[in-house]
């Protein structure tokens, strides 16, 4: 007896079993469609006389993926989540979740209204709304609360974390757990309550746990809430939804539950989190100008892979991919390096190992100071210092070492990949992969084509980066690729901001309270002031000996800050020698404390050039900071750099820290308003005509003039842009 025409099916099993498979490929989400197939198929089994008991299940090893989030955005049609749910916990016959692969958001929520959950061993579940912009509106606050207790339910709630099955039974959220098959093991076991009452398996009516310290409780997740949250909305409506739980009755707290969603539903933070949603899947479909695509490009295997250098980015290179099972060569010609470099990298594996219960992967690696050791690999990334001539000798010994095929990619945050491949007999086989630092806990990574790079060499390249778990983002070349090419602008307008009356201080709150973890000045005390230094010397951007004036502020035509070398000048490099924009209380300390040198030398500084400093507001940090980023992304789209505005906004808030709740640069230009944007960089461009930065990109006129259409349609715009080029 089966029934395939709605998104349920519908099976009799063993005789007496009402077996409901949601069918909605590939996560079956709960669309209009499910949801009314699940309220019929549930309606059918509970009236049919024959059916003792009733399983959910879902199609192809996977349970379900939660609501459908492609709906939010439309006019929503279909029976509703909660009152099904209702229905399901209230059926007089046992209905038993059998949960196989995820069970997340909604998806778990259906499973809490059953009776009873098995999950097989692999399964993940959560409550992810959070990362969404959203709340579990459909009970799960309520219910999760009452089953697992306030302190546990908070902390899946408002991280939106996945737990195994073996956690999920740690907490009380599933009530067994196999390796078999679980929807055979859940036939059965439901057969073995049947006739049974499920009075006390109904999870809305349980009273909610109460921790002693109740009210201590909230006010520490709540504060620690809106720490992280970091001016995201979500996870604080999660702690006041399970406060609900904990204080009202079920129906009250479900009303407190559909209020807060209401608001958040609603809210630009939610739109913004789904949007980056889809945007991080979206870049897995990249394509390159040359016509060449995701779809159409094979990778290479890869089962042997090389890095070359074991610094820093060496080091956490090698980590990362010794977690994804391949076997590694290592090569650091420097001794004392090697030795160094192994024991960190056993320490990384391990600690890392240990966090996920799993093997740390030590004998995956194997050692070498000699470059021949790389003969057999099928790929590998060199990490040595970035510096163009020593990238290039090294380049040369491995084209000479590897074997044919093998590709070659740079670990390079800015140098340039097609010159270093034109030195190459295979240009083609040359990639950059500029990962992020430390690369084994980054999620982003940009890999960097050439004209030359073959779409097969880049297909190799991203496929790893996602075995590394790693959100990868294809991007063209050009000085510093998309997310430092970007930074520029920005660190410029902070400096230009700081001679004209602002401190570092001013402007790192105004960036902070926007959701940045870090103000711009911070954040270089962090990574280190010497490292645009030494890049603005081989740009021959410093002049050491310092005039006073106008003219000692231009470089090369345009308006130029010379603040940064003064300070390095200095020695004062950042956290790392204990002085920087800031001072710390040691070298490597990391707590910024507000130095009065520092001010004393931006008013000696300002008097020197004759710069009267002023008033400056957070409103304008914001808009000359993030408006002079913006701008360079619209170049970067016009230069065809970047395919589209999503792998720019992916590479912001996976890269740089820009806020997820406010959806990444070009997402938030849409959201402020490309005729605002372009209004205000026309004032400040006129305020400052010597800053070619501030100068509105042409694809940003050409928007506006195209009565700014919403972000999804500007890869049309783009496309007729550059074919007028
Ligand atoms: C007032 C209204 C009240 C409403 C009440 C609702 C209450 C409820 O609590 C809200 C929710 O459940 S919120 C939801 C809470 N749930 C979540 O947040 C879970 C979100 N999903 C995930 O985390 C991952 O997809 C999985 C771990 C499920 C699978 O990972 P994987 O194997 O690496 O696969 P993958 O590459 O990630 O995805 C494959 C394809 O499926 C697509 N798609 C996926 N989920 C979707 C969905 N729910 N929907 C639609 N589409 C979804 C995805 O876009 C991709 O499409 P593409 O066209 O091929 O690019």
């Amino acid at each position: 007896m089966c029934d395939k025409g709605s998104m349920a099916q519908y099976t009799r099993v063993s005789g007496f079993v009402g077996l409901i498979t949601l069918q909605n490929p590939p996560v079956n989400a709960l669309s209009a469609a499910v949801r009314q197939g699940i309220v019929d198929m549930v309606e059918r089994a509970l009236s049919d006389p024959i059916v003792k008991s009733v399983v959910i299940c879902g199609q192809n090893g996977n349970f379900c993926g939660g609501a459908d989030i492609k709906e939010f955005g439309t006019n929503m049609s279909g029976p509703p989540l909660v009152p099904m749910i209702d229905a399901i916990e209230a059926a007089n016959k046992p209905v038993v979740a059998a949960i196989e692969g995820s069970a997340l958001g909604g998806g778990l929520e259906l499973a809490l209204g059953c009776h009873y959950r098995i999950a097989h061993s692999k399964a993940r579940l959560g409550l992810p709304e959070v990362t969404l912009g959203l709340l579990p509106a459909a009970g799960g606050t309520q219910r999760l609360s009452r089953l697992i207790g306030v302190p546990a339910a908070l902390n899946l709630i408002t991280t939106g974390i996945h737990v195994t099955a073996a956690q999920a039974l740690q907490l009380g959220i599933v009530d067994q757990v196999t390796d078999h098959n679980a929807v055979e093991v859940a036939v059965t076991f439901s057969l073995s309550v049947a006739g049974q009452s499920m009075d006390a398996r109904r999870i809305s009516t349980y009273p909610c746990p109460l921790p002693s310290d109740f009210d201590a409780l909230f006010e520490g997740v709540m504060q620690k809430v809106r720490q992280s949250a970091r001016g995201a909305i979500a996870p604080v409506a999660c702690v006041q939804a399970v406060r609900a739980a904990a204080t009202l009755p079920y129906t009250k707290g479900m009303e407190r539950e559909q209020e807060l969603m209401a608001t958040l539903f609603t809210s630009g933070q939610a739109r913004a989190q789904q949007y980056c949603f889809f945007a991080q899947r979206a870049v897995g479909r990249w394509r390159m100008p040359s016509g060449a695509r995701w779809e159409t490009s094979k990778p290479m295997p890869v089962h042997k892979a090389a890095v070359i250098g074991l610094g820093t980015m060496g080091r956490g290179i090698t980590v990362a991919l010794a977690q994804t099972g391949l076997s590694v060569v290592a090569v650091e010609t420097q001794e004392k390096q090697l030795m160094e470099a192994k024991q960190a990298v056993s320490g990384m594996l391990e600690r890392g190992a240990k966090r996920h219960g799993v093997a740390p992967m030590l004998d995956r690696i194997s050692y070498s100071q000699n470059i021949q050791a790389v003969a057999e690999v099928d790929l590998v990334i060199e990490a040595v210092f970035e510096d163009m001539a020593l990238k290039t000798e090294v380049f040369q010994q491995l084209s000479a070492v590897c074997k044919p095929g093998t590709l070659l990619c740079t670990n390079t945050s800015a140098l340039d990949v097609d010159k270093l491949a034109s030195e190459m007999p295979n240009p083609e086989l040359v990639v950059g992969m500029h990962f992020f630092a430390p690369a084994h806990v980054m999620k982003l990574l940009e890999v960097v084509y050439g004209p030359r790079s073959s779409p097969q060499a880049v297909a190799t390249a991203m496929q790893l980066g996602k075995k590394m778990g790693k959100v990868s983002v294809a991007v063209g070349n050009c000085r510093g690729f998309v997310g430092n090419r970007m930074l520029m602008p920005y660190l410029q307008q902070a400096f230009f901001l700081l001679e004209e009356g602002a401190t570092p201080e001013l402007v790192d709150r105004a960036l902070e309270e926007f959701g940045f973890p870090m103000g711009v000045f911070r954040m270089s005390d962090l990574s280190g002031l010497d490292i645009g230094w030494r890049v603005r010397k081989r740009d021959e951007l410093v002049e050491p000996d310092m005039a006073s004036g106008q003219s000692a502020r231009i470089r090369q035509g345009s308006r130029y800050s010379p603040l940064g070398d003064l300070l390095c000048e200095q020695g004062r490099f950042g956290q790392k020698t204990g002085q920087g924009w800031y001072r710390y209380d040691k070298p490597g300390s990391r707590v910024a404390r507000s130095d009065p040198w520092l001010h004393s030398f931006l008013v000696e500084y300002r008097a020197r050039h004759g710069l009267v400093p002023r008033s400056i507001d957070h409103q304008e940090v914001l808009e000359r900071c993030l408006y002079a980023l913006i701008n360079e992304g619209f170049r970067i789209l016009e230069d065809g750099i970047a395919a589209g505005p999503e792998d720019i906004d992916v590479i912001y808030v996976f890269g740089y820290g820009w806020p997820r709740h406010r959806g990444g640069p070009m997402f938030y230009a849409s959201m402020v308003g490309l005729a605002k944007i372009l209004e205000r960089l026309e004032h400040y461009q006129q305020a400052h005509p010597d800053v070619p930065y501030l100068q509105p990109s042409s694809l940003l006129r050409r928007l506006v003039a195209s009565d700014s259409p919403p972000i999804h349609r500007w890869r049309e715009v783009i496309k007729k842009y550059q074919s007028q080029l």
